[in-house]
């Protein structure tokens, strides 16, 4: 079987074996501007999408002559130009989440609601084909994508598997360990997808104090509780038409674990104090450093919002196991800080490269940027030496000792001597102290925000500022 040549791109195929459906969905389509053709079983289906290709296409689930899964089977890899969407039964989550790890683009269910189904077409009516495979287009897409460094086969194979993701609108949850580019990941799924002109809202879901959480969401309206002095728009709301990305994932409490569940599967929100549900137009993408399967193990994440944000994982690999990246990055940092401070470009010198070749980066590329960051400051004009790199001591492997005692063991002020410091001034030295705490404390917790602001018993805002102070990160 082979893809015929597109003769038009507005012509979806229907495929419902209700012929009241066909005609409601022929009726709004066409107000759109669309031709459709319909066919009631999936063997007239078949013989349709043989005829002439489709810019989309929507199967019912229950077809008389079999599932509208084997439907998407057959379109996602004979047809991939065409994107398919399912429609789904009232309520039927598991067939959604079934249609979409198949490769169905959307899902829309029953009873249809025809803004939910303008907004999906116009979605996919965006989708550019996807590139063919095999030919490493992929690799070679422009812009957003070229951001995302690395030809290790790692982040070959990544990048190829994010290409494909980024043509449906399937929730992605993207793991991977801090500083390894998660968020880079979902910027780039974002900037590749039909919502691209769209906004792409990133919350760190484990700066939000619970308390506010449900209005940080949701928004809320005046007067709904104290401090609630005006209407407030939500985070859904402003990602309206784009992408949510709910970064740290695992640290959203389990109350609001429920409510974010609802409001993914509704597509529909409702503001604190308000009486009626907003509909939202939102594709969510999750990430955590976390391991997410082992926490719903726990009871601590709840398994159906697991299973609902996880239809697709895209694992993003750490830096020590694509070294060969290395040099890539190396460059890329290099050049945009030169650049940035109008310098120009340091040479590395072979003794400072073998030491990053065996360094095992456990805050992966963000340490990497932060270390040669650092490294540019303090070198001369000959270049960057391993010695400007200063790289943590290698770590003494298992068992390691409980991470308060090792903190406060490196941070015993007694054992700071004022004069050994850079600056006697106390205003400096105390600077240093804090500086070296919050190193530690970063560290220690793999380049992790959240927990280093625990394990420093000061909140997430309080480390963030103090790190933009510092000139940390
Ligand atoms: N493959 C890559 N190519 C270029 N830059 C990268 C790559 N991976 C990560 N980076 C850069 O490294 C830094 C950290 O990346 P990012 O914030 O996406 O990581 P993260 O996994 O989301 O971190 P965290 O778990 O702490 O939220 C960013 O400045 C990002 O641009």
């Amino acid at each position: 079987m082979s893809a015929p040549t597109r003769t038009s791109p507005a012509a979806v195929l229907l495929v419902d074996d209700e012929p009241d459906i066909r005609e409601l969905l022929v009726l709004t389509l066409g107000r759109m501007g669309l031709r459709c053709e319909t066919a009631a079983s999936l063997a007239d289906a078949r013989a349709q999408l043989k005829r002439q290709s489709f810019a989309l296409c929507l199967t019912d689930m229950r077809l008389p002559d079999g599932s509208g899964i084997e439907l998407v089977h057959e379109i996602t890899q004979h047809y991939p130009a065409t994107p398919v969407a399912m429609i789904t039964a009232y309520g039927n989550q598991e067939a959604a989440v079934e249609a979409l790890k198949a490769g169905a683009f959307d899902f829309v269910s029953k009873p249809v609601d025809l803004t939910v189904l303008r907004g999906l077409i116009q979605h996919a009516l965006k989708l550019a084909p996807p590139p063919a495979s095999g030919t490493g287009q992929a690799a070679a897409a422009p812009s957003a994508a070229s951001r995302l460094l690395g030809r290790s086969p790692a982040m070959e194979a990544l990048r190829t598997t994010l290409a494909k993701v980024a043509r449906s609108q399937a929730p992605v949850y993207i793991s991977g360990e801090s500083g390894s580019g998660k968020e880079l990941v979902a910027r780039t799924i974002h900037a590749e997808s039909a919502r691209a002109s769209g906004p792409f809202v990133p919350v760190n879901c484990g700066a939000i104090p619970a308390e506010l959480m449900e209005s940080e969401f949701f928004g809320h309206k005046k007067g709904s509780f104290t401090g609630a002095h005006a209407d407030k728009t939500g985070l859904f709301q402003a990602a309206q038409g784009g992408t949510l990305f709910l970064d740290e994932i695992a640290e959203l409490p389990l109350p609001m674990q429920v409510k974010l569940l609802r409001a993914i599967q509704e597509k529909s929100v409702r503001p604190v104090g308000a009486h009626t549900e907003v509909p939202v137009d939102v594709r969510i993408l999750s990430a955590t450093h976390k391991n997410l399967a082992a926490l719903v193990e726990e009871g601590k994440f709840r398994h159906d919002l697991y299973y609902r944000i996880n239809v697709i994982e895209l694992r993003v690999p750490p830096l020590r196991e694509r070294r060969e990246d290395l040099p890539l990055l190396i460059d890329a940092i290099l050049t945009r800080l030169a650049g940035a401070q109008g310098r120009p470009r340091p040479m590395l010198h072979a003794d400072a490269m073998e030491a990053l070749a065996r360094y095992p980066f456990p805050g992966n590329v963000r340490e990497l940027e932060n270390i040669l960051e650092r490294a540019f400051a303090l070198a001369d004009d000959d270049g960057i030496r391993a010695a400007d790199l200063r790289l943590p001591e290698p770590r003494p492997a298992a068992p390691l000792p409980p991470q308060a005692a090792v903190a406060a063991a490196t941070l015993d002020p007694s054992q700071i001597d004022p004069r050994q410091s850079a600056s006697s001034a106390l205003p400096s030295f105390i600077e240093e102290i804090e500086r070296k705490a919050i190193e530690q404390a970063l560290i220690d917790n793999r380049y992790n925000k959240t927990k280093a602001a625990a394990q420093l018993g000061i909140t997430f805002r309080a480390l963030r500022y103090k790190l933009k102070k510092l000139g940390i990160d």
